[in-house]
C-alpha cells in the first residue's frame, strides 16, 4: 500500500492516537494552543538548551498544498482497516482541502534558530488560525515533538564546546582551532539517514568538523549553508590490515605518499599503538613525518583501551621520539607536524576527563581532536531534555480558558497555562509570561509558519551566532 503521506515520507504527523481526537474536545472549541517545552528537571546536567530543527521540518513536511484527495481517500481507508470502524475525520480534511487548498491553516511562534535558552521556557507555540479546524493544532503534535531530536544533538554538541573551550583556553591561552576539535563520527551509529542528516546538521550549530555528509547536505538544502563542515583524508582499518601484520609500516608510509600534503590521519593501533608510535612514527618513518609541514600534519588515532591512560602513553612515546616546546601558558605541545586524534569511547564525561589527565601531566589541549560517534547523535531520547508538547489555552464559545495538566504523582510534569510569550527580563535572562499576561512588543517569540507559508528563513550562519558561546562559558572565571 503507498505510504499514506504528508511529505514524500510517511506520515510522521499521523500517529494514530491524533486521529480519535476532534470526537472528543468539548463541543463548539474553536482554538487549541499548544507550545513545546524542554521541562525543567532537578539535577538534570543540562540547563540551557539550543533550539534548532524546525525549519527542516517545516520545510519538509507542513508547507503549500500537503492536503490532496488521493491522501484523504488512502487515509480512510487505512484508518478503517486500522481502528475497524470509521474514526477517520475524512469530511473535515476535504474541507481544508476546499476552504484552503489542502494548506494548513496553522500558525507557529518560535525562538530563533540557535537561540540559547534556559530549560522551562516556551519554544514554539502552535494554533490553528481557522476556527473549524481547531482539532488540527494536535494533530501536528506528534511530528513536532520530533524537535527533541535536533535540539538535544544541538545541546549535547554544545556542552562539548564549553568543554573543550575551557581546557583550550587553560592550557593554550586561546580558543584557536575551537570549532574544530570535535569531529562528528557518528553517521554509521544513527537509527536512519533522516537522524544522520538532522543530528549532524545539528552538530554543525556549533562545529565545522564532521564525516556526517547527510548533515552538510542538510545545512546546504535547508539551511542555505553551501559548506557547513571539513574533514581530510583518513585511514582505516582495513586500509591498514589489507597490507598484512607484517607490513604495517608500508601501509603507513603508503598513506603519507597519497596524501603529501594537507593534513592526514592514520589510525594506528591495528596491533600495537604503542609499537606503532614508537617504532613506526617514532622510528622507520620518523624522517617521513618531521618533513610534513604544520598544515599537513600527521595525526595519528588510537581506537582502542582506556582513552586516558593510551593518550598520555601515547603523547609521552612521540615526546620521547620527536620532543615538544612549552606554550604561553607552560604547556607542553607537541611538534606542529603531529597531533592526535582520539575518536575511541569519548563522551562528555570521558572528553572532560581526558583533558584533565593531559593538563595535570602538562599537556596542552591542542595537542588533541576528538572524534564522536553515538553519544553525539545517538545515545539520547525524548527524555534526555524533557521534551513536552501541551495545550495551554483554548476558545469555545468565544471565551477563552487557561487550561495546564498537573498531576499529583509527579508535580515536574505539570504543564504551563494560558498564551505564553518568552521575553529578557531586566536582568538580561530569558523568561516565559504565561497566562497571555505577556506584552506583545517584548514577546521573543516570532511567526515563522502561518498557513502552509514559512514566514522566515534562518541561515546556519545566523543560527551559529545566536548559538556562539558567550564570554562566561568560555572563561569560567569571569
Ligand atoms: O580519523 C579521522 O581524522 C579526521 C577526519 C575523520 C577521521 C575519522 N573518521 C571516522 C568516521 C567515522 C568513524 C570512524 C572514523
Amino acid at each position: 500500500m503507498k505510504s499514506v503521506c504528508f511529505g514524500d515520507s510517511c506520515r510522521a504527523n499521523d500517529a494514530t492516537p491524533s486521529i480519535t481526537h476532534y470526537k472528543q474536545y468539548p463541543p463548539n472549541i474553536s482554538n487549541i494552543y499548544s507550545y513545546f517545552e524542554c521541562r525543567r528537571k532537578k539535577g538534570s546536567q543540562f540547563s540551557e538548551v539550543v533550539f534548532f530543527g524546525l525549519q527542516y521540518l517545516l520545510k519538509k513536511y507542513l508547507l503549500g498544498q500537503v492536503v490532496t484527495e488521493e491522501k484523504i481517500q488512502e487515509a480512510k481507508v487505512f484508518y478503517q482497516m486500522h481502528f475497524k470502524q470509521a474514526v477517520f475525520d475524512e469530511e473535515s480534511w476535504r474541507k481544508i482541502l476546499e476552504k484552503h487548498d489542502g494548506r494548513l491553516p496553522i500558525r507557529i511562534k518560535a525562538i530563533p534558530e540557535g537561540t540559547i535558552i534556559p530549560r522551562g521556557n516556551v519554544l514554539f507555540t502552535v494554533e490553528n488560525t481557522d476556527p473549524e479546524f481547531y482539532w488540527l493544532t494536535n494533530y501536528i503534535e506528534t511530528m513536532l515533538l520530533q524537535m527533541w531530536y535536533p535540539i538535544t544533538v544541538a545541546t549535547i554538541s554544545r556542552e562539548f564546546k564549553k568543554i573543550l573551550a575551557k581546557h583550550l583556553k587553560a592550557t593554550s591561552g586561546s580558543l584557536e582551532g575551537l570549532d574544530l576539535k570535535l569531529h562528528d563520527f557518528g553517521y554509521r551509529g544513527v537509527s536512519s539517514q533522516e537522524s544522520a542528516a538532522l543530528g549532524g546538521a545539528a552538530h554543525l550549530v556549533n562545529f565545522c568538523s564532521t564525516d556526517t555528509v547527510a548533515g552538510l547536505l542538510m545545512a546546504q538544502r535547508y539551511y542555505s549553508c553551501p559548506m557547513a563542515g571539513f574533514s581530510i583524508p583518513a585511514a582505516e582499518h582495513s586500509t591498514i590490515i589489507s597490507w598484512g601484520r607484517s607490513r604495517e609500516k608500508e601501509a603507513f608510509e603508503r598513506v603519507l605518499e597519497q596524501f603529501p600534503s594537507g593534513p592526514v590521519s592514520v589510525v594506528s593501533d591495528s596491533y600495537d599503538i604503542f609499537n606503532a608510535c614508537k617504532n613506526i612514527w617514532g622510528d622507520k618513518l620518523k624522517e617521513r613525518v618531521m618533513e610534513r609541514s604544520q598544515d599537513s600534519c600527521l595525526v595519528i588515532r588510537p581506537d582502542s583501551g582506556d582513552p586516558a591512560e593510551t593518550l598520555i602513553e601515547v603523547i609521552k612515546i612521540l615526546e620521547e621520539c620527536f620532543g615538544c616546546s612549552l606554550n604561553v601558558m607552560g604547556y607542553k605541545v607537541l611538534p606542529s607536524y603531529l597531533r592526535i586524534i582520539q575518536g575511541d569511547g569519548i563522551d562528555l564525561s570521558s572528553v572532560d576527563e581526558i583533558l584533565q589527565k593531559l593538563a595535570d601531566e602538562g599537556w596542552s589541549a591542542e595537542n588533541v581532536v576528538f572524534g564522536c560517534g553515538s553519544a553525539l547523535l545517538q545515545k539520547l531520547n525524548r527524555d534526555t531534555l524533557n521534551c513536552a508538547f501541551k495545550c495551554s489555552y483554548v476558545e469555545s464559545n468565544g471565551k477563552g480558558m487557561d487550561v495546564y495538566k498537573q498531576p499529583v504523582t509527579d508535580p515536574s510534569k505539570g504543564s504551563k497555562r494560558g498564551r505564553l510569550s518568552l521575553r529578557r527580563n531586566s536582568d538580561g535572562f530569558l523568561e516565559t509570561i504565561e497566562k497571555g499576561a505577556g506584552k506583545p512588543e517584548e514577546d521573543l517569540l516570532v511567526t515563522v509558519f502561518e498557513n502552509g507559508s514559512l514566514v522566515l528563513d534562518y541561515s546556519l550562519e545566523e543560527i551559529r551566532k545566536n548559538a556562539r558561546l558567550r564570554d562566561e562559558e568560555v572563561n569560567p572565571t569571569l
